[in-house]
C-alpha cells in the first residue's frame, strides 16, 4: 500500500517497509519507506485544505464523519482481521478495537456541533466581550502498534470535528489499518487534504513536522522517551502537545473487595493485548489477609488463558509484537527471581508467544514493579494498611491508570483521591470510553483525549472586544 496524501495514494520510490505477522514471521505487505519530502508534501495539502474544512459547519463535519463511522462499521471484519495479522492480537479483540475506534468517530462527529462560546460582561458599558474557538490548524499524529486504529482515530476525530486538518504517521509495525482506515476515509468524501498518511522512517518525518510552522499542535502516544523528544522539538515553533506516554498502573485489592470481581477484572486489564497496553495492571497490591484466596483464584484462571495465531479460534492471547518485546519480559521475570521472587504460573515464552505469567512474593525492588512491562506478567505483592498502599502506588514517575477493589464506598472515595493518577477504575478493571478523557498525570503525559476535554485540545480560544457608540 501507498502513503495517502492530498486524496491519492502515493509512492516516490524510495524504498519500502515490510509489515510482517509477528504470529508467523511471515512479510504480509509492504509500505513506501518515506521522508522529510513527503512528509511535507503532506503538511501541503493538509495546510490547503484546512480553510475549506474549517469553514465548512459543523453540521456538514459531522456528516462527513458519520459516513466514515458507517464504512468503519461495514468493514469491521476486514479491517480487524488486516490487524491481527500485522498487530498479533486475537481477532475477536482486534475487532473489538475497530468498534472502539470507531465509537471516537462517533462521538465526536456529534460532539463538534456543541463547540460553544462565552460573553463575558465587558468593564464598560459600551463594550461586549466575545469568546469563541477555533480549530488549532494543521495537526501532527504519531501512534504506536499497540492499538493500530483506536490510537488514530482518538486523535483524528475530535481534530476533524474541531475542523482542524491531520496528517498521521503509523507506527512501522502496524501502518496497514490507518492505511485501510484512510482508504475508508476517501470512501466517506473526506475531501482531499483533510486526512493524510505517511509511512517510512520515524525520525526524518517526525523533524520535517516539528520543524514546520505550518503544523500548530503534535499529539503523540508511544514510549515516554520519544514524547519527550518530541516535546523538546515542539519548542522550536511552539506548537500545541499532547502526549500518551508509557503507564504503570498499581492494581490494589483491598481486603473487603469482592475477589471474584477482582480476578476477572485483573485478566481483563492486564492481559488484553497481551500486556501490551499503557493502563494495563502493572502490579498488583493485594492486602495479605486476602492474599493466598486472591492469588489462588487467579492462578486459576490465568491457566484457562490460550496463547496462540490470534486467528485460531479460542486464542485469547496472541504474540508479543517482537523480539525486543519478548526480551523485556524475560529480562523482568529474571530480575524478580534473582530477588526472591517466585514464578507461580507460566513463563515460558516460544518465539513471540508468552506465556501469560504470574510472579509471587514480589518487591517494589523489582524491574517489574518499577518499569513498564508491556508484557503478559502479573506481579503480586502484599501490603498491611491503605497509607502504605497509596504511598507505594503513587511512588513512581507514572500517572495514567491505577484501579481499586474495595466494597466500601468511604474507602473508595478516599483512595481514589488519594492516587496521583489521571484515571482511577474502581472496581473496573476496563474503564476507557469515548467520551470520558484519558489522559496521564506526571511523566504519563500531557493533555486529554475523549470526551469534550478532548475536543478543546484542538480549540484556540480567541476573545473579541467590541465597542460601539
Ligand atoms: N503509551 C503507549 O500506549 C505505548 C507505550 N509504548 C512503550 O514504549 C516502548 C517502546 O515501544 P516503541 O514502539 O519503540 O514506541 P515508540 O515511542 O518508539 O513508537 C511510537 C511511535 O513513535 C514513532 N517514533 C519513534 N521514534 C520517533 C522519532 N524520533 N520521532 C518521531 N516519531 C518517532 C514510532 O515510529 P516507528 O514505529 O516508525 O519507529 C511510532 O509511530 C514499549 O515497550 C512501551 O513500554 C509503546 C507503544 C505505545
Ligand atoms: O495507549 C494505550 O495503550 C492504548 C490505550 C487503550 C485504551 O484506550 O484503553
Amino acid at each position: 500500500m501507498d502513503h495517502y496524501i492530498n486524496g491519492e495514494w502515493v509512492n516516490s520510490g524510495t524504498g519500502t517497509i515490510e509489515v510482517t505477522n509477528p504470529a508467523t514471521g511471515e512479510v504480509i505487505d509492504t509500505v513506501p519507506f518515506g521522508g522529510k519530502k513527503e512528509a511535507k508534501l503532506a503538511v501541503s495539502a493538509a495546510h490547503d485544505a484546512f480553510s475549506g474544512w474549517a469553514g465548512k459547519t459543523a453540521a456538514e463535519r459531522s456528516d462527513c464523519l458519520m459516513r466514515w463511522f458507517q464504512l468503519i462499521q461495514k468493514h469491521q471484519e476486514d479491517i480487524g482481521e488486516v490487524m491481527t495479522k500485522e498487530q498479533g492480537k486475537p481477532l475477536r479483540e482486534a475487532i473489538g478495537e475497530v468498534q472502539y475506534a470507531n465509537s471516537f468517530i462517533q462521538w465526536y462527529a456529534e460532539e463538534g456541533k456543541r463547540v460553544y462560546g462565552d460573553i463575558i460582561p465587558a468593564s464598560a458599558s459600551n463594550k461586549r466581550i466575545f469568546v469563541q474557538k477555533q480549530p488549532v490548524g494543521v495537526i501532527a499524529a504519531i501512534t504506536p502498534w499497540n492499538f493500530p486504529a483506536a490510537m488514530i482515530t482518538r486523535k483524528v476525530a475530535p481534530a476533524l470535528a474541531a475542523g482542524c486538518t491531520v496528517v498521521v504517521k503509523p507506527a512501522e509495525q502496524t501502518p496497514l489499518t490507518a492505511l485501510k482506515l484512510a482508504q475508508l476515509a476517501d470512501k466517506a468524501g473526506i475531501p482531499p487534504g483533510v486526512f493524510n498518511v505517511v509511512t517510512g522512517n520515524a525520525s526524518d518525518i517526525g523533524e520535517a513536522w516539528l520543524e514546520d510552522a505550518r503544523v500548530r499542535k503534535i499529539t503523540f502516544t508511544g514510549s515516554t522517551e520519544v514524547g519527550k523528544l518530541l516535546m523538546r522539538g515542539a519548542a522550536q515553533t511552539v506548537k500545541k502537545i499532547s502526549l500518551e506516554l508509557g503507564g504503570h498502573a498499581p492494581f490494589i485489592v483491598m481486603e473487603d473487595a469482592d475477589l471474584e470481581t477482582a480476578v476477572d477484572q485483573v485478566i481483563a486489564s492486564k492481559f488484553r493485548n497481551a500486556g501490551q497496553t499503557c493502563v494495563c495492571a502493572n502490579r498488583i497490591y493485594v492486602a495479605s489477609d486476602v492474599a493466598e484466596a486472591f492469588t489462588e483464584a487467579f492462578a486459576l484462571k490465568v491457566r484457562e488463558l490460550k496463547v496462540g495465531n490470534g486467528l485460531e479460534e479460542g486464542v485469547t492471547i496472541g504474540p508479543l509484537i517482537d523480539k525486543a518485546a519478548v526480551d523485556k519480559v524475560n529480562g523482568q521475570i529474571a530480575d524478580a527471581v534473582k530477588k526472591g521472587g517466585q514464578v507461580a504460573v507460566g513463563g515460558h515464552v516460544t518465539g513471540h508467544f508468552f506465556e501469560p505469567t504470574i510472579i509471587t512474593g514480589a518487591t517494589d525492588e523489582m524491574l517489574c514493579m518499577k518499569e513498564e512491562t508491556f508484557g503478559p506478567l502479573a506481579p503480586v505483592a502484599t501490603f498491611d494498611t491503605e497509607e502504605e498502599v497509596i504511598e507505594r502506588a503513587n511512588n513512581t514517575p507514572y500517572g495514567l491508570a491505577a484501579y481499586i477493589f474495595t466494597e466500601n464506598i468511604g474507602r473508595a472515595i478516599r483512595l481514589s483521591e488519594k492516587l496521583e493518577y489521571g484515571i482511577v477504575g474502581v472496581n473496573d478493571g476496563m474503564p476507557s470510553v469515548a467520551q470520558a478523557p484519558f489522559g496521564g498525570w506526571k511523566e504519563s503525559g500531557l493533555g486529554r483525549e475523549g470526551g469534550r476535554y478532548g475536543i478543546e485540545e484542538f480549540l484556540e480560544v480567541k476573545y473579541v472586544s467590541v465597542a460601539f457608540k
